[in-house]
Formats: structure tokens, sequence, C-alpha cells
């Protein structure tokens, strides 16, 4: 009999889940960590990031009071203070990710670094495990490009970046991406100096129109976007005030002086140090090749989830809802022996400034390289009443649908999109007609209601063509 029926490696969003699944139905389970639990998340990721946000938008917040007619001063901040902030969100959450709690639960938790021995054997703290069935979800890390001058230069990542004793003066971020815009936001709101190098476009991987919007409303909020620009070299330089600090240079010359560098150019899955030869456990630089249900292509016994899993022409996702999703799937194949399989047409991806970018489906640039017939509906958020009664002045609802309204993507840029997102993850994923969207009741007044209305005018060609004013004009007659 192997020791546990089931090993996991890795305590984040994925092995947390997958842990407590197996360990709810009954099997023997061993969770392996050798950092925190809760993994990125929780410590180094969405938690801290989110909270930092929701810091810097109470000081943009109190910087526009003014427009209400409610005058306050310039907002003081208090770093220490929003450090204990996004501490304490942190310490309110761990208990639910903690090593008591899985103990609690029945799951042999070992503090360690695991790695293959044989393809049915993990060793971790001197052990020797052997498993019916493992699941790796080792998570991913910040990729370090490879600059020259990077090596002298003091870098930040996402997992020192929420540690800093000071604000920094001059952040400067390599990458604009979500992680590279949200940091950009949160600092630029907080007071600091910040630069964004950015090689392509920023939210390179949602829609350009409003990607533009996002665009607008960082450059208002002070930050510096250098888009479709190279980094080319780094060196070590005196701040302004002295202390230490760093330049950029780019590929055109131009020189940046700053006192921090944010890395944010993506994420590199965690294979180093598993041994997954030992394993027979194939992988390559995107994570662990596994089918489309999460099982190794090469040893049957191990599965993946979260940000390492690379299921075979599909790809990885770093996301905690898809670490969530993966250990659904997981339950279904390893525990209950059902088939399951990813599939992503229907993910929700939230950058959650402010205003929110959030995307589900295909945006329209993916939709016209897939070869599809699109119309696309757009209403501004900035003409529904809600966003008149707040003063929002900024974003767009954007869905990309067939000829016959099927809808394949939506977008919206928008304050709190990420609450819409789920409806549009329903429409898609549940395959609902757009007429369900135009005709949904929705309270007033909400932003959603772009949404809504840009549904809506699908359908307004339609309501107002001369059949259809010949048919109302038969029914007038009728007694
Ligand atoms: C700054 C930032 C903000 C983010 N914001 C969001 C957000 O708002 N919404 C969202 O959905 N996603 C967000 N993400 C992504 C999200 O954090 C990840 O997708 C999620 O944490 C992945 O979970 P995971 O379990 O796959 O990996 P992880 O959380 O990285 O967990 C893996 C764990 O495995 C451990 N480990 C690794 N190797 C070994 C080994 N050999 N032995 C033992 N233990 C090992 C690690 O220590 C780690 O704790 C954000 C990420 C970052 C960096
Ligand atoms: N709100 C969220 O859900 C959230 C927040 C943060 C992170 N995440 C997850 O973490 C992942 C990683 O985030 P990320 O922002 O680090 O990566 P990313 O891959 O999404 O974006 C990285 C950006 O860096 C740019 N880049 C790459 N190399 C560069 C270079 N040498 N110089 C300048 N720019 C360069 C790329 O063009 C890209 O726009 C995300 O894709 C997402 O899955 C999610």
């Amino acid at each position: 009999m192997p020791d546990f029926d089931l090993v996991v490696i890795g305590a984040g969003a994925a092995g947390l889940s997958v842990a407590a699944i197996g360990a709810g139905l009954g099997l023997k389970v061993a969770l392996i960590e050798r950092g925190r639990m809760g993994g990125d998340c929780l410590n180094f990721g969405c938690v801290p990031s989110k909270a930092l946000l929701a810091a810097a938008h109470a000081a943009a917040s109190a910087r526009r009071a003014g427009r209400f007619g409610i005058r306050l001063p310039e907002p003081e901040i208090d770093w220490k203070a929003i450090r204990a902030h996004v501490r304490g969100a942190i310490d309110h959450i761990a208990p639910i990710d903690s090593e008591a709690r899985f103990r609690g639960m029945g799951v042999e938790v070992i503090h360690a670094s695991a790695h293959f021995v044989a393809p049915d054997t993990i060793e971790a703290a001197g052990r020797r495990l052997s498993f019916r069935r493992c699941v790796i979800a080792a998570g991913s890390q910040a990729i370090v490009p490879d600059i020259p001058g990077l090596g002298p230069v003091p870098w930040l990542t996402n997992e020192t970046i929420f540690e800093l004793e000071e604000p920094p003066g001059h952040l400067i971020i390599l990458g604009g991406g979500p992680i590279g815009l949200e940091m950009a936001q949160a600092h630029a709101r907080l007071g600091c100096l910040v630069t964004v190098i950015e090689a392509g476009r920023i939210a390179g991987r949602d829609d350009a129109e409003l990607a533009d919007g996002l665009r607008r409303s960082l450059t208002a909020d002070g930050v510096t976007l250098l888009e479709g620009r190279k980094l080319t070299r780094l060196a070590v330089d005196r701040a302004a005030d002295g202390g230490p600090g760093l330049i950029a240079v780019l590929e055109d010359g131009q020189e940046i002086g700053g006192t921090h560098l944010l890395l944010a150019v993506g994420r590199a899955p965690r294979l180093a140090g598993l041994d997954l030869a030992a394993g027979q456990v194939a992988s390559t630089k995107l994570g662990i090749t596994t089918d489309a249900g999460l099982r190794s292509t090469t040893n049957r016994r191990v599965f993946a989830a979260g940000d390492i899993a690379n299921p075979q022409g599909i790809g990885p996702r770093a996301f905690t809802h898809v670490a969530s999703q993966h250990a659904g799937i997981l339950a279904r194949r390893v525990m209950f022996r059902l088939p399951a399989k990813v599939d992503y047409a229907a993910l929700p991806r939230v950058t959650y400034t402010d205003p929110e970018l959030a995307q589900v489906g295909m945006t329209e640039e993916e939709a016209r390289a897939a070869g599809h017939d699109i119309r696309i509906l757009r209403f501004p958020v900035a003409e529904t009443d809600r966003a008149v009664a707040e003063g929002i002045e900024a974003g767009l609802a954007k869905l990309v649908v067939t000829p016959k309204g099927k809808l394949l993507g939506a977008g919206i840029l928008a304050p709190h999109a990420g609450e819409m997102a789920g409806t549009f993850g329903l429409m898609i994923g549940r395959k609902l007609p757009l007429s369900a969207l135009a005709g949904l009741v929705l309270p007033y007044p909400t932003l959603a209601e772009a949404a809504k209305r840009a549904a809506s005018d699908f359908y307004t060609p339609k309501l107002l063509s001369p059949l259809v004013k010949r048919v109302v004009g038969l029914l007038r007659r009728l007694p």
C-alpha cells in the first residue's frame, strides 16, 4: 500500500483546494509546503495588491471629493499604517489557509521542499512518501529578465515590493501587464513617481479600446507610460536625496533615473528542485505538460494544478480562480475517476485598477484573428445615470458578437467592473443568447446597465425595421 492516497506539492490556492477536497472525501493526504501556507495569492499576490490598491483608491477619492463640494486637504500618506493595513488583510485571511486548519481536516502538513525520487515517490524533510496520486501545485514566480546591469541594481518582485519600509521615491516598473499596472496606480496614488516601461502595449492581452481608456486614467493619475520601448541597460546611481538609485537606459538612449525597480514581465513555473526527471514527469518552460484534464502526459499517477499546469494546446493561466477551477477538475478526475477537462472559454480576468478592466471570452482582436464574422456593440459607461450621479467620466462596455447574436467576448472598463464579469461568464459559459442580457432586468441605477444597453443595440435596428412597423400597424387595427 502506498503511504498516501494523495500527495500535494505546494500549499497555494491550487494545492490547498485539492488537499481540502481530498481530505473531505476521506483520502489520506499529505500537503508539502516549503514557504508560507497560502502561497502567492495570500502572501505576495492578490491579497496584498488589492489591499494596497484599496488604500490608494481611498487617497484618490479624497483628492476627488472637491467635485462633490467636499473640500479636503491633500491626503497625508502614512506608509507605516498602510503597510499595517496590508499586513492586516493577510493576517485576517491566513487562518483559512493555515496549517492548523488543514491538520484539523486530517491532512498531514509537511514543511519542506519536495522532490521526486521515483515515479511514485516524493522525498521531503528526509522522508520518502509513496503515493497513489500526486498533484504538483508549486505555482510560478516572477521572471527575472536577462538585462545588462541587473545584477548590481537592486530589484523588486511581487515577493518583496509589499515589504518596503519607505515608499519608493520613483518606482520604475518593467512590464505593463496586470501586475505592473496595478502596482503603478497603487504607488502613483500613494504619492510616488512611477514610470512603466512596456515593450509592447499596456494590458496587451486585453481589448485595445478598453486598454486606451485605462491608459488615459493611469496617465491622469500621474503614471508615465513608456510603451513600445525597450530597456537595454541598467546602472547603479545615487537618487536625488543621495540614497540608492538606478538609471534605466532605453534603446533610443533615453535615461530614466529612479529609486526602485519592480520586475513585472511575466511568470515562470517553479520547476527547479522538483527533480521531475526522477518522477518521469514531462515539462517545458511553460510548466508541467498535461492533458486537458491536468494529468501528466508521461506519468499517469501525477497531475498538475494552478499556475504550474500547462495543458497541451491550451497553455497555462495564472489566476486564483483558475487554481480553484483546476481543483474542481481534479476532484472529478482523481477522486471520482470521472472525465473532466479545462475550458477557458468563459474565464474572467480582471485588472483591479480604477477603473477596473474586466474581460471574458474573446477580445475583438482575438475574434478577428480566429476568423469569426463579428459585430461590435459598445456603450459608454459615462452615459449611465449612475455614472452621472457619481461623476464617472470614463469607461466602456464592449461586446463581441456573431451576426446571429452569439456572445463571443465581453469587456468592460468601469469602477467595480470585476463584479460584472460573472454575468458575462454565465452568458458565454451557458451559451445564453444575447437577448438574455438585453432582456435582463437590472437594478437601477447601476453601471452594469452599460453592458445591457450595448446588448440592446443589437436588437434596435430589428425593432425599428419596416417589417416590425407594419406588424405593429396591423395590430393597432385590432379591437
Ligand atoms: C502581484 C500579484 C497579484 C495577483 N493578483 C491576482 C488577482 O487579483 N486575481 C487572481 O485571480 N490572481 C492574481 N494573481 C495570480 C495568483 O496569485 C496565482 O494565480 C495563484 O496564487 C496561483 O496559485 P498556485 O497554487 O498555482 O501557486 P502559488 O500560490 O504560487 O503556490 C505554490 C506554492 O508551492 C510552494 N512550492 C513550490 N515548490 C515547492 C516544492 N518543491 N516543495 C514544496 N513547496 C513548494 C511555494 O512555496 C508556494 O507556496 C496575482 C499574482 C501576483 C504575483
Ligand atoms: N488582477 C489579476 O487577476 C492579476 C493581477 C496580477 C497578476 N495576475 C496574473 O499574473 C500574471 C503575470 O502578470 P505580469 O503582469 O507579470 O505578466 P504579463 O505576462 O501579464 O505581462 C507582462 C508584460 O511585460 C511586458 N514585457 C515583457 N518583457 C519585457 C521587457 N523586457 N521590457 C518591457 N516589457 C516587457 C510584456 O509585453 C507584458 O505586457 C498575469 O498574466 C495574471 O495571470 C493577475
